[in-house]
Parts: C-alpha cells; sequence; structure tokens
C-alpha cells in the first residue's frame, strides 16, 4: 500500500490569470481509496481534470506508476490506465447494459483482469462484473431504462471492464437515494486494493463510510489530510468547510 501511484508535484492551474489550483502536492498510493473534499471552487473538480488529461497544468508535473503523464493526451492517459468517471454519464443509453460492458471491454486483451481470476470465460466474467456492480439483474435491459443509481453504477462498471488501474469518480453519489448511496460506499469499499481510486465528494456522510485518508482542498491547496477523525479535529477545515457540527453534519 505504500507504493506511490499517483503524485502532483507543485501543480498550477491557471485559467487566464485566475489560478484555480496554486501549488498543489497530492501523493496516492497503490491500492489506496482517497477522498477529496473541500469548498464550492477549491479545485477539485480541477484537480480530476488535470490528472487525466482533459486540461495540462501551467506548471508542475503529475506522476503515474512511475511515469510522468502530465504532457500526455488524453486518450494516452486513458490507455495507460486512468478512468474518469464524469457527473453526467457517458453510457450508451440505447445500448443494453451487457452491450455497453462488450463496447468498453472490446479494446481489453486481459479481460477484466483487475477484479477476476483470469480462465473464466469472457460471458462468465462479463456477468460477474454486473453482479459485482448490482446489476447482474439488469444485464439485458437497455441503459437508458435504468434508474439514475444503476446508470452511476454502470460508468463505474465500465471503468472496470477498461482494465482503469487509476480510478476518478467526481461526486459519485449526486442524486441518490440514501440506499443507493450506501450501495455505492460498498462498491467503493469493495474496489480498495484492487484500484487506486480518488472520489471527489459533499457527502460527508458518504465519505465516512469510505474514506480512509481524506485530503481537503481550499483556494487551490492542500489544507488538511488525514483520517476522518483528523479531519472533524482540524480546526481550518471547521472554519472553511465543514463548520463546528462534525463531519457528520457537513
Ligand atoms: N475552464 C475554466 N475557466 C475558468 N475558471 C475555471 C475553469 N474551470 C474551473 N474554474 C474555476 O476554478 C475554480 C475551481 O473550480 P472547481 O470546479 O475545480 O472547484 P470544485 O472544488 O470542484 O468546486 P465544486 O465543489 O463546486 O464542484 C473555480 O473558481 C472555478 O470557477
Amino acid at each position: 500500500m505504500n507504493e506511490s501511484h499517483l503524485e502532483l508535484v507543485d501543480i498550477v492551474m491557471s485559467f487566464n490569470g485566475f489560478k484555480a489550483i496554486e501549488g498543489l502536492n497530492l501523493s496516492v498510493s497503490k491500492g489506496e481509496l482517497r477522498c477529496l473534499i473541500g469548498p464550492n471552487g477549491a479545485g477539485k473538480t480541477t484537480a480530476l481534470d488535470l490528472i487525466c488529461g482533459k486540461i495540462r497544468p501551467s506548471s508542475g508535473e503529475i506522476r503515474y506508476a512511475g511515469k510522468v503523464i502530465s504532457n500526455l493526451d488524453e486518450y494516452q492517459i486513458a490507455r495507460a490506465g486512468v478512468g474518469r468517471k464524469f457527473q453526467v454519464p457517458s453510457v450508451l443509453r440505447q445500448l443494453t447494459v451487457r452491450e455497453n460492458l462488450e463496447v468498453a471491454n472490446c479494446k481489453q486483451t486481459g479481460v477484466f483482469a483487475n477484479l477476476f481470476r483470469p480462465g473464466i470465460s469472457g460471458r462468465r466474467e462479463l456477468e460477474a462484473l454486473a453482479e459485482f456492480v448490482g446489476l447482474g439483474e439488469v444485464l439485458d435491459r437497455q441503459a437508458g431504462y435504468l434508474s439514475h443509481g444503476q446508470t452511476q453504477w454502470l460508468e463505474i462498471a465500465l471503468l472496470l471492464a477498461q482494465d482503469s488501474e487509476l480510478i476518478l469518480l467526481d461526486e459519485p453519489t449526486a442524486g441518490m437515494t440514501v440506499q443507493e448511496t450506501h450501495k455505492t460506499a460498498e462498491i467503493c469499499n469493495r474496489l480498495k486494493g484492487r484500484h487506486t481510486i480518488i472520489v471527489v465528494e459533499h457527502d460527508m456522510g458518504f465519505v465516512k463510510e469510505i474514506g480512509d485518508v481524506i485530503s481537503v482542498m481550499h483556494q487551490g491547496r492542500l489544507l488538511a489530510q488525514g483520517t476522518v477523525a483528523e479531519i472533524e479535529r482540524n480546526e481550518k477545515v471547521r472554519e472553511v468547510y465543514l463548520g463546528s457540527m462534525g463531519i457528520g453534519h457537513a
């Protein structure tokens, strides 16, 4: 767990002179699930945009699996194993769940290698993956007819089908019911150790369910980092984000 899988080193991101990220340093270990929290405008989504190559830093360096990726194009970073789930789903609504997974998986040779032992037929693996995210019963349903929660889980399954080693989730529970949020936490917890995951979230109940280490951003920088308990106690974090009532009430 100690090997650094992703490193952001002195990152600055300037939009026409406005510094959305101003000297961000972040290191995430292999197999770790890191929660990224902070007030609106702190730079969390921009940080994910930088990691997946949607934008390039004005200065600084991003390293993934020991290699500099901040000079690569988005498709090259995706090919290197970085998968991003956006707030707006990108599933193919006309296709079934099964077909969506097949499309996501078709370019890979090591079928679902991260999740399931080799030797199982592609069909079995695909079904096991659907089961893993709770979509086993709706494999042949058109994606356009899935519930909001199911659509989000399909998005996560698509990243797994692409064999993404580093998974970036931007507010995965937005718009979910309490039950759906809890189920998403279960999925995230089961992925720990097998994938490196960064989750940007405002739902502090969810963060508490999944977070081992939490990084708090404020004004484009890292304000604090630690366990849920440490973050809850941190005066600076309470001041800018959590208020005085504790993380459960943020
Ligand atoms: N393309 C852009 N051009 C100009 N400013 C931008 C751009 N993208 C982001 N910003 C600004 O950078 C700052 C950080 O935005 P970002 O979306 O990363 O914050 P965030 O922490 O994800 O906030 P939220 O929790 O509201 O999603 C904001 O002030 C935002 O307006």
